[in-house]
């Protein structure tokens, strides 16, 4: 699995780790690391509103297909998921590290609020498995960037090709209370 070609994508809620973890481990397997925003931008084919990038998901998996298939290159994005990818890897966090990490970041009560919610209840890791058979999960919790490359690698290096259902939030839902949009807030 690790000698041959592969484009493997890492994904996950805003503020869970992709970035830093992209590149360590593209830098760890020797892949190029793609920013699928600056791919984006760079292409002219997407732009950011307040922030946010605004893209056709098609149009972008049309490019990564065209330009990236058979190479040896790591993602880096939330949309990274729904791109024409070997393999997909689901960085997890506790909802109260996205909700500490976002408002650190100075995003809004509601922009938090969503987010965390989204951690809370597995979106990503739910539209990754639409999308793909190939899904490792990784609860990035308590670990350090590179221990987190570490369990990737090993599980890539055994051949794994499928590892979810690593974490349930529901057990912590009375600690993410403050970050959650309850009611009409
Ligand atoms: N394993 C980790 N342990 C502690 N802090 C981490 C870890 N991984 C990432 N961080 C920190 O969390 C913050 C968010 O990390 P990063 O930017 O990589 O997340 P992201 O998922 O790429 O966010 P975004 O989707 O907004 O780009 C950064 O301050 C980073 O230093």
């Amino acid at each position: 699995m690790v000698g041959e070609e592969m484009l493997i994508a890492v994904t996950g809620t805003p503020g869970v780790g992709k970035t830093t973890v992209a590149k360590l481990l593209a830098e760890k397997l020797g892949y190029e690391y793609v920013d699928l925003r600056r791919f984006v931008l760079e292409r002219g084919i997407g732009e950011l509103k307040y922030d946010e990038l605004e893209v056709e998901v098609d149009e972008l998996a049309y490019h990564v297909e065209r330009e990236l298939k058979g190479k040896r290159a790591v993602l880096d994005g939330h949309l990274s998921h729904l791109m024409p990818v070997d393999l997909v890897i689901v960085l997890r966090a506790h909802p109260k590290l996205i909700g500490k990490r976002l408002t650190a970041r100075g995003y809004s009560r509601e922009k938090v609020g969503e987010n965390v919610e989204a951690e809370l209840v597995d979106v990503i890791l739910v539209e990754a498995l639409d999308e793909h058979e190939n899904v490792i999960e990784v609860d990035t919790t308590g670990k350090r960037p590179e221990e987190v490359v570490e369990e990737i690698l090993d599980l890539i290096r055994s051949g794994v090709k499928k590892r979810v259902g690593v974490v349930d939030w529901s057990e912590v839902y009375d600690e993410i209370i403050p970050y959650l949009r309850l009611g009409g807030e």
